[in-house]
């Protein structure tokens, strides 16, 4: 059984790597698959702090910046942490790391690990790509926020937590236009793809290990689902 997790930078590296998580996620995973020899895994890493940091760098020194440019060095910190991921799960991911997810792609481990791609979007559309690819019908989001919610909660402290969300009112919610190192809880490319595909995307906490064991066993969880 195979499960796409979409593993934001943000917590991959808030600040910088977090050694905790890192250590804790790989205990997990490397239980959740010794369980089942039937499991596989695709970790797709964002870029996190790095992302952020280079990307608002160019925007302070030079604001006219394009988007193209701010997305490649987003795409760098990307492979960076993907990098990290890879290497970490070395004993189970014996590929090498995906940068482009409509390549053909070997998948003789039990992870696979993938990160940026190319200009217009985020990690969550590769997600997205490597879902459709691999035939998953689920991608399990992993940023810094339990919920989806009305409106960003960072911002407007009125908004309020959502259990499920259409593709559409999300859509709604989130846009349909690219813009580098937006936050938003999943990507508007990525959004209008799995719309299209008819996937379904689980949006939880990724610091909250056990919560994400439980949504990858089907067991009840913390989280929002859209579509
Ligand atoms: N409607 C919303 N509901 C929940 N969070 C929202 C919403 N709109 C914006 N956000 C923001 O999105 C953030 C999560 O997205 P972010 O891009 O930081 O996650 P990530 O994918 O883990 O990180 P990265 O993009 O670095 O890989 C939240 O911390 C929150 O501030
Ligand atoms: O395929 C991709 C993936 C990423 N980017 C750029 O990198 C940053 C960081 O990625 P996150 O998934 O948001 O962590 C993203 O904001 C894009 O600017 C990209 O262009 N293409």
């Amino acid at each position: 059984m195979l499960s796409v997790l979409s593993l934001g930078g943000s917590i991959i590296a808030p600040h910088q790597p977090d050694t905790a998580f890192l250590k804790a996620f790989r205990d997990a995973v490397i239980n959740y698959l010794n369980e089942d020899k039937e499991r596989k895994l695709i970790l797709v890493c964002g870029g996190g702090a790095p992302a952020r940091a280079y990307q608002g760098a160019l925007r302070e020194v030079l604001p006219n910046s394009d988007s193209y440019t701010q997305d490649m060095l987003g795409i760098k910190a990307t492979h960076l942490n993907g990098s990290l991921v890879k290497a970490i799960f070395s004993d189970v991911c014996l590929d090498d790391l995906v940068t482009d997810p409509t390549q053909d792609i070997q998948f003789t481990g039990r992870v696979l690990v993938a990160a940026g791609w190319k200009p217009g979007f985020s990690t969550d559309t590769d997600a997205v790509y490597l879902a459709k690819k691999f035939g998953g019908k689920l991608i399990i989001n992993l940023s810094n926020i339990a919920k989806v919610y009305t409106d960003d909660p960072k911002k407007d402290p009125n908004a309020k937590p959502i259990d499920d969300i259409s593709w559409d009112d999300f859509i709604k919610m989130v846009g349909t236009e690219w813009i580098p190192g937006k936050n938003t809880p999943f990507d508007p490319i990525a959004s209008g793809l799995a719309r299209e595909a008819g996937l379904k995307v689980v949006c939880a906490d990724g610091r909250n290990i056990e919560n994400t064991m439980n949504i990858l066993k089907g067991l009840e969880y913390t989280g929002t689902t859209i579509g």
